[in-house]
């Protein structure tokens, strides 16, 4: 098999944000590679730097420290290039489109043509299990499903690499619990690359191959857990003993960075 690509690569990466009350060190010596296929989760205290991370991938802020790379090339020339999609924790679905509407809006902004709409909004549909819905306006959609047309509408412009910054964190478990398989069964159809925020443990384990452990001042890496679990996740996973073995790791290490404070 040949060797895995980087999809992220970060070495010695700092960010520090002046602010009125004095330096701010979101990011300190941040080291970590994901790879094509991996599905890494942050999780961490709030102000530990997870979002910071996603947007320095994102091109949304620059490192003042150290490098990056995206698909091997700057983040800006990622972007430039299309290479990610981007989930927020608020579906913000423009409500004056309907969903077929907001997931074309990518694809309009880009140029892509019009007569390969249609068939790309049905397909990204498809996969997030809301074909049927295109004509409906966001407020006819639940949250849980709102948020699938928000997924939808990262994925629509077929980029390789997901970033998902707690995406499920405003829904109620039973939601979460849905959402989370049908993400799975989606990264496991597609083969994408995600890196996924979360302040929900059972969540990480559940999803990751990958759970990046992070402390706050400074925002750094405490501790890179592979996962030893299976691809195929039934949710009764969630009570196997390896299961439970990663969650507690987890638990210990957000522990440990606690202490710190
Ligand atoms: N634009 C900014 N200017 C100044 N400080 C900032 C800025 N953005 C983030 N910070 C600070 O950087 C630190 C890291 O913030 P960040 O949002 O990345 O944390 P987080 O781990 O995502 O937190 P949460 O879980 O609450 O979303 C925090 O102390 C935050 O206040």
């Amino acid at each position: 098999m040949s060797e895995q690509k980087d999809v992220i690569s970060a070495r010695n990466l700092d960010l520090t944000f002046q602010t009125n009350d004095g330096p701010v060190h979101a990011l300190k010596g941040v080291n970590l590679d994901i790879k094509q296929g991996d599905f890494v989760s942050f999780i961490g205290p709030s102000g530990c730097g997870k979002t910071t991370f996603l947007r320095v991938m994102a091109d949304l802020e620059q490192p003042t420290g150290g490098e990056i790379t995206v698909n091997g090339v700057s983040p800006r020339e990622a972007r430039e290039a299309r290479a990610y999609g981007y989930v927020f924790q608020a579906a913000g679905l423009y409500p004056w489109r309907t969903i077929g509407g907001n997931i074309r809006l990518p694809l309009e902004i880009m140029g892509v043509p019009k007569a390969e709409h249609a068939e790309r909004v049905a397909r990204v549909l498809d996969l997030v299990e809301l074909s049927g819905f295109e004509k409906k306006f966001p407020w006819q959609l639940s949250g849980g499903m709102q948020q699938r047309a928000s997924i939808a509408r990262a994925l629509s412009f077929n980029a390789d690499l997901l970033l998902m910054d707690e995406p499920f964190g405003a829904l109620d478990e039973i939601v979460r619990d849905h959402l989370n398989e049908q993400l799975l069964h989606l990264w496991d159809q597609t083969g994408k690359t995600i890196a996924f925020v979360t302040h929900s443990i059972p969540e990480a384990v559940y999803l990751s191959t990958k759970i990046v452990v992070m402390s706050p001042r400074p925002g750094r890496i405490t501790d890179v857990i592979e996962s030893p679990l299976p691809r195929e996740r039934p949710l009764e996973i969630r009570e196997s003993p390896e299961f439970l073995e990663i969650a507690h790791r987890v638990r210990e290490g957000l522990r440990a960075g606690h202490a710190d404070d």
